[in-house]
């Protein structure tokens, strides 16, 4: 039986958190221990992405009223810098506001991050300017970059979302890291889609990515020859990691976990996906604490930049790893033990697979993780899903409605 996750010990209640009252100004109160030792740094966006710095010799500002903030902070990002924050590293976050899914949960786990004296600069990743800013009064060592427009179904109706996000502020932090001195080592969120329609499995990330079946996926794709591109041109050091279908509690209301959790519940009927001739549509699904670790050991093997103020010094880390539970489920499984934990159950309505970016299955070779990162996922589906249900309802208990 594995571990509580570190964030099942925080309360979880929304009536527990004091929502900051105004949504534009709040001011940073840097901690006096944020200026002694080591410092990550997160910025997210959108969904979140996060600066990382180790720099004993660059004092943060004593002075509280310095910089303003407001924060929206994503699933994945919550949770890295919330365990960063635990072994004693310095993180700071930077997120856009953005209402993709219900910013009052974006706003929960401001709250949550705060009372962990994690705290978050509101901001794009596309503004160069404050990206700038940012590593003027710090010298982060790292970047761990998770701000994204992430779904798969939605680049069908917000294609310049997923450019917007996923291409041109990806290229914006890397001119930003590569200008900088010390460039700081970048860890960053790929995806699984990359597979896109590739029939072998498990999927290695020797295999072909040139397939994707989303705008979302090419997105990632591109995120990946751009990743290639700064690092040879410039030195940086990029590690990327496609996630296979991540989940947990504060997880994503877009996702279909989520909210055929919140459907169940209502008794509205759900939509399940199959393939042609009634075939298993399944997903790699990988629970929240196991990507955390894998964030963190990537984090920690990850080689320092090369270059500096813009020039290549020498050839630098480039990696891309799987980080998922090589255990796929197919969704009606999924299902089953939703029905199972929650009591109730769900109004099945078995659809064909649409036509709009989903793949039938995923299913992640992990060997390369778990030889350089020491990667080994332990949480299985029913296992997660029990305690991103328990969360589920505490967080959803006390009248407020689950998230659209
Ligand atoms: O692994 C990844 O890289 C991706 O994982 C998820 O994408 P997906 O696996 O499609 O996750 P969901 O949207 O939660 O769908 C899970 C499964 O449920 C199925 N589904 C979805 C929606 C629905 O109404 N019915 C249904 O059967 C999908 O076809 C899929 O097989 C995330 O949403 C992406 O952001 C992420 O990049």
């Amino acid at each position: 039986m594995k571990q509580m996750s570190h964030l099942d010990n925080i309360p979880s209640t929304p009536g527990k958190f004091k929502m900051e009252k105004s949504p534009y100004i709040h001011r940073l109160r840097w901690h006096s221990s944020l200026a002694k030792l080591t410092f990550w740094s997160l910025v997210f966006l959108g969904l979140i992405f996060l600066f990382f710095f180790r720099s004993p010799s660059n004092p943060l500002p004593s002075d509280p009223s310095r910089r303003s903030l407001r924060t929206y902070t994503g699933f994945v990002g919550t949770h890295v810098s919330s365990a960063l924050k635990r072994r004693g590293d310095g993180v700071l976050g930077l997120d856009s506001f953005n209402d993709y899914y219900d910013p009052s949960l974006k706003r929960a786990r401001q709250a949550l991050l705060e009372r962990t004296g994690v705290f978050i600069v509101e901001g794009d990743i596309n503004d160069s300017a404050l990206l700038k800013k940012l590593f003027e009064v710090v010298a982060f060592t790292h970047v761990m970059h998770l701000a994204a427009q992430a779904g798969v179904r939605y680049a069908m109706e917000n294609p310049g979302s997923y450019v917007h996000s996923n291409i041109a502020g990806l290229v914006n932090l890397l001119e930003v890291c590569k200008s900088v001195n010390p460039q700081p080592a970048i860890v960053w969120a790929s995806s699984s889609s990359v597979y896109g329609l590739n029939s072998k499995v498990p999927f290695s990330e020797k295999d072909r990515t040139d397939q994707p079946a989303s705008l979302y996926a090419a997105t990632k794709k591109a995120g990946e020859e751009i990743a290639h591109t700064y690092n040879h041109i410039y030195g940086l050091s990029l590690t990327g990691l496609r996630f296979f279908t991540v989940y947990g509690p504060w997880g994503r209301p877009d996702m279909a976990y989520f909210f055929f959790t919140r459907d169940i519940l209502k008794g509205k009927s759900i939509s399940i996906f199959e393939a042609a001739n009634h075939g298993t549509v399944a997903r790699d699904f990988t629970y929240i604490d196991d990507i955390v670790k894998g964030c963190l050991a990537a984090l920690d093997t990850a080689e320092k930049s090369t270059g500096s103020g813009g020039k290549k010094k020498g050839p630098a880390q480039l990696r891309v790893f799987n980080l998922g539970n090589t255990s796929p489920v197919p969704v009606s499984d999924l299902v089953s033990i939703l029905e199972r934990l929650l009591k109730v159950k769900a109004k099945r309505n078995i659809m064909k697979l649409p036509r709009n970016g989903d793949v039938q299955f995923t299913h992640a070779n992990i060997s390369l993780a778990q030889r350089e990162l020491g990667y080994k996922p332990t949480t299985d589906l029913q296992t997660g899903l029990k305690k991103f249900v328990r969360w589920y309802l505490s967080y959803y208990s006390g009248g407020k409605k689950a998230a659209g």
